[in-house]
């Protein structure tokens, strides 16, 4: 059998003169070596694409970070300048990408922005600098020109008992990176809590009685997956689940 084939999402960016559909390299190269998977990266284009035709053809989602926020209208709140930047491009396409690829059993591997989509795409929403609710803490990246600076380990995570997440990673904590400022809100009716930081912040959600493999993490396991054993461990389990899904796949077929 033939490695997974994960589709993996773009943002929309103006590079150049030209409208590039991009993503970055570290999850790319993440799924190929830590999910044993073959990544094809889905462009943002909304509506033109037909989601059940690509969704036939792949085994995995990995919905990934990005420094845009979802557009608030999404989730009933008002778009602001500051609140920006925005990728209405990525929002027409992801959310309902996520929406259909957990209806389907499709494994999900959703990240930071991408967790924010997922949450959203079930009806729930966003807070927004959290930096600056009582009793919050600064979950954005330090101000660096490094990326294994901005990418640190920068806080511990509690995983939540007889989860999903405990189980992957037999652990009760770990730390975690924090690139941030916004984070869930209200779930969605089918979400629930995997992990949380020290001051509230959801930091890993899945989806309840989902037909499929669905984790999503605040953080970034895509960065350390080579170093960090939790952050090797998610990209393997999510690699299983699509090698898994692929095999039944191939079986129904027959
Ligand atoms: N914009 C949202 C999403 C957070 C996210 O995906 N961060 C990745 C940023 C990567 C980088 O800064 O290089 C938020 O801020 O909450």
């Amino acid at each position: 059998m033939t490695r997974p084939l994960i589709l993996v999402t773009a943002d929309v960016k103006q590079i150049d003169g030209y409208r590039w559909h991009a993503a970055p390299s570290t999850y790319l190269r993440a799924v190929v070596s830590g999910s044993n998977g073959i990544p094809v990266l889905l462009p943002s284009l909304g509506a033109e694409i037909v989601l059940d035709d690509v969704l036939n053809e792949v085994d995995g989602v990995v919905a990934t970070g990005s420094r845009s926020n979802v557009n608030p209208e999404l989730y009933g709140k008002m778009p602001t300048e500051e609140n920006g930047p925005y990728d209405p491009d990525r929002d027409a396409t992801t959310l309902p990408l996520l929406r259909r690829a957990v209806e389907r059993g499709i494994p999900v591997f959703a990240i930071c922005r991408g967790m924010q989509e997922l949450n959203v795409a079930m009806g729930g929403t966003l807070l927004t600098e959290i930096q600056t609710l009582e009793g919050r803490k600064d979950h954005r990246a330090p101000t660096s020109d490094s990326q294994d600076e901005r990418f640190r380990i920068a806080h511990p995570i509690d995983i939540t008992k007889g989860s999903h997440l405990a189980e992957i990673l037999g652990e009760t904590t770990v730390e975690v990176n924090s690139l941030h400022r916004q984070a869930l809100g209200q779930l969605g009716p089918s979400v629930i809590v995997e992990a949380t930081a020290e001051d509230g912040t959801i930091e890993a959600v899945s989806v309840k009685d989902a037909p499929g493999y669905i984790i999503a993490t605040q953080w970034h396991p895509e960065y350390w997956v080579h170093s960090d054993t939790p952050s090797k461990r998610l990209f393997e389990a999510f690699g299983e689940a699509a090698t898994a899904y692929k095999k039944n796949k191939l079986t129904a077929k027959r």
